[in-house]
């Protein structure tokens, strides 16, 4: 007589798809994203037709044109992904990203349909090294990243509108593509000095690009921005050369993480790029009314000098304020790519062991100035900058 089929062994109980994802799914995640990396942009492609495909309802929350935008909330969740197992971090990036989501209608029905086809997508690339257990890393992952990011929604609901409306009631022209704007909230908008927020204008729906508030919170709550139209940026360019008093324009959240430390004995040392002096004036206004006297020193470079539109009121801060210091700084005619002035004056100053350091500009700018500072003897974790590496709202 034929023995009965032996039946296959049953395979030891994977771990809940619902449980934390440890240090082991982080290496998996790393790995299938390491293997899909060389097909970024047919990932990403594959991405957003599985989504539109499965859920068309779910297009009308993104921009009609998805060329400039498309693989930024696809690039967020790899970047939440690959954090899995630092809660710190995957905490307050994923609060900050699952409240920033509001202005765009995102519901929590929304997030699975947006789980599906991110694993859909990394499994159709992540020939070799997809597996079972690659799979359920990535359904533990994505849990936890969906329920952080709806959690974070749900607190806000609470508190805050999804957004605000804000009406343009000056527009002062500092340069050709140089803008200040000042707008008047619809109601009260809480944020702090250093900190920006994110502006869809009404040219360009759900189109919403970063800009940081130029002053530290008003008495008559208006907002001021620092505005540079650049080419193919729709947003800035619509700001500075269509707004006028009287449009509507519509904030985000407030958010980011370069508010001064006020528990600090540190002086402060503030680099800023072009337009990125808007939030380093706010910082100084912010240092001037809590009160102590902390040595601030600001570094202010662009790359001509009318591009250093704002100098007259950071010269007009520094003789109001006897701890405060400017040193401004032009590029060199004919010295474009590979120098670094701003952050060259910088190295040459100092020392700085005893700054903290806040800084603000292109995203160059940041990197180099980051390495210079942690050269000259500055602990990263006294620098603060923010926009760098921050795919889902990054500037034009
Ligand atoms: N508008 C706003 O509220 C804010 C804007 N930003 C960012 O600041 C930037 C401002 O753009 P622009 O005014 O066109 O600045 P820009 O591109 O003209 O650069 C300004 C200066 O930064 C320095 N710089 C630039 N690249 C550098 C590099 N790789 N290494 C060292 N130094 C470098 C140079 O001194 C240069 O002259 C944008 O990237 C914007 O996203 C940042 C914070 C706030």
């Amino acid at each position: 007589m034929a023995q009965a089929p032996v039946p296959p062994p049953v395979p030891a109980p994977s771990r809940p798809l619902n449980a934390r994802p440890t240090s082991e799914d982080a290496a998996l995640i790393v790995r299938s994203m390491e293997a899909v990396a060389p097909f970024a942009d047919k990932v990403v492609s594959y991405f957003y037709a599985t989504l539109f495909l499965h859920n068309p309802h779910l297009r009308e929350l993104f921009p009609a044109a998805m060329d400039h935008q498309r693989d930024r909330l696809f690039r967020a969740l790899l970047i939440a992904a690959k954090h899995v197992d630092d809660q710190e971090f995957l905490t307050q990036y994923l609060s900050n990203l699952g409240r920033g989501h509001r202005k765009y209608g995102t519901r929590s029905e929304h997030y699975p349909a947006v789980g599906e086809a991110l694993i859909a997508a990394l499994s159709r690339y992540g020939d070799g090294v997809w597996d079972d257990e690659t799979e359920a890393a990535w359904v533990r992952a994505y849990t936890t990243i969906s329920q952080t990011m709806i959690d974070a929604a749900a607190a806000d609901e609470r508190v805050a509108p999804a957004w605000w409306e804000a009406e343009v009631v000056s527009l002062e022209r500092r340069t050709r593509d140089i803008v200040v704007l000042t707008v008047r909230p619809d109601q009260p908008y809480p944020f702090q000095a250093g900190q920006y927020t994110t502006l869809e204008t009404p040219w360009w729906p759900r189109v919403w690009r970063n800009y940081s508030f130029a002053t530290a919170p008003r008495p008559d709550g208006l907002l001021t921005f620092h505005v540079k139209a650049i080419p193919a940026g729709w947003v800035s360019t619509a700001l500075v050369h269509r707004s006028q008093p009287g449009d509507v324009l519509r904030l985000g959240p407030p958010a980011g993480s370069m508010v001064v430390d006020h528990s600090s004995a540190h002086g402060l040392l503030c680099l800023a790029g072009g337009t990125g002096i808007a939030p380093i004036e706010a910082i100084v206004e912010d240092v001037a009314a809590y009160g102590i006297r902390r040595r601030v020193e600001v570094y202010y470079g662009a790359r001509c000098r009318e591009d250093l539109y704002d100098l007259e009121t950071m010269v007009r801060l520094e003789r109001q304020h006897p701890w405060l210091s400017l040193h401004s700084v032009v590029d060199t005619p004919g010295e474009g790519q590979g120098t670094e002035p701003l952050t060259d004056l910088v190295r040459q100053h100092g020392p700085w062991q005893a700054f903290d350091a806040y800084l603000s500009g292109p995203p160059g700018l940041i990197r180099s100035g980051v390495d210079a500072l942690t050269g000259i003897g500055i602990p990263s974790h006294r620098i603060r900058h923010d926009f760098v590496g921050d795919p889902v709202e990054a500037d034009e």
